[in-house]
């Protein structure tokens, strides 16, 4: 486990269930240090809270926080303690986006003596801010992201790289990008199309910018729930990621990894990759001890898997 994670897990309460008194400990003070944009506790066993925070600047994405994703995901990922993760955002706002008051100089004005050398610097600029959303796709333990107020632009490519969307009712969801004169370019064009399913929907979406609130977000399928209020919310996701890690760590990344495979290649590219991956992954002692608590109607809670 890395000193971050580990400073942040072991500097925190640890609680157990029952997922209200989980949330409670979710309220975060402040971002963890050495992190200046993220909060990073653990409300539960194998749970990690991953808490945007920068609340007095609409939880905006300046250049620190592009960078501190990764590395905190990065973190997670490798982290064996961690089956579940939880992302939600401080305040009333989930988040109004880049931050374009720190972010317009490192966009606009790419370093290099001629087209050719700026168009090379501005591709690198590009691809080093998609990293920021893909790590969360990459990391093999599922995220839940909970959102509340807008979520504009980039909140939108940050929530369609998650496994599981919540929201609450007073949420809304902007992909604000032709309004501020570009093309969406860390991820939303290219996952909210399965996100949601209708390509009619995302097109309008991308190309009116109209904000689409909670009921529509939940009739089209880009969230899952909608709860009333950020509290109801939060213990919502909270339950989720405690059934998530009650289970076999096997199982559940080997699903998130196969479910985001599946996504991406044609069916009989899926069973293939999926007969490979299980061949291995079958020979889990976890198969046995799942197996025998389903018999003894026995919950999964108390069935102690090994880390991964
Ligand atoms: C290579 C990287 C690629 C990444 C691309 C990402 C693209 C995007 O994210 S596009 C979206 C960019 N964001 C916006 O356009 C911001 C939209 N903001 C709003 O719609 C509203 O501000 C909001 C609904 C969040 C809040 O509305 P409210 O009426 O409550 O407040 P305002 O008076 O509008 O704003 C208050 C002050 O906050 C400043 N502000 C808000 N958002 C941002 C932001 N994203 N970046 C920087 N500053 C922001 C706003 O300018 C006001 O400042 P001031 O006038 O100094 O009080």
């Amino acid at each position: 486990m890395s000193s971050i994670i580990r400073c942040a897990l072991f500097g925190s309460r640890r609680l157990h269930h029952p997922a209200l008194n989980a949330v409670r400990a979710m309220s975060a003070s402040g971002p963890t240090p050495p992190f200046t944009t993220l909060s990073i506790s653990q409300p539960a066993t194998h749970v990690t809270h991953v808490e945007l925070h920068r609340p007095q600047k609409y939880n905006s994405m300046n250049k620190v926080f592009w960078s501190e994703m990764v590395e905190c995901f990065n973190q997670i990922a490798e982290d064996p303690e961690c089956r579940a993760v939880v992302f939600s955002a401080a305040g009333k706002i989930f988040t109004s986006g880049v931050d374009i008051m720190d972010m317009a100089g490192e966009i606009l004005s790419p370093d290099g003596d001629d087209t050719a050398r700026k168009s090379w610097q501005t591709r690198h600029i590009i691809i080093k801010h998609q990293k920021t959303f893909s790590v969360i796709e990459k990391c093999p333990k599922p995220v839940v992201v909970a959102v509340q107020g807008p979520c504009i632009g980039a909140g939108v490519d940050l929530i369609t790289a998650c496994d599981i969307r919540l929201c609450t009712k007073d949420a809304w969801f902007q992909v604000k990008e032709v309004d501020v004169g570009l093309a969406a370019d860390v991820g939303t064009l290219q996952r909210l199309p399965s996100a949601i399913g209708s390509r009619s929907l995302v097109n309008e979406l991308a190309l009116t910018a109209r904000k689409m609130f909670s009921d529509e977000a939940m009739s089209c399928g880009l969230v899952s729930r909608v709860l009333p209020d950020k509290e109801t919310m939060l213990t919502a996701a909270m339950e989720i990621a405690v059934e998530i890690a009650a289970r076999s760590p096997v199982a559940v990344q080997g699903t998130k990894i196969n479910l985001v495979y599946s996504r991406d290649h044609s069916v009989s590219e899926s069973l293939d990759y999926m007969a490979t991956w299980n061949m291995s992954m079958l020979q889990t002692n976890d198969l046995m001890k799942s197996a025998q608590a389903a018999m003894e109607k026995k919950n999964l809670k108390d069935v102690p898997f090994s880390n991964l």
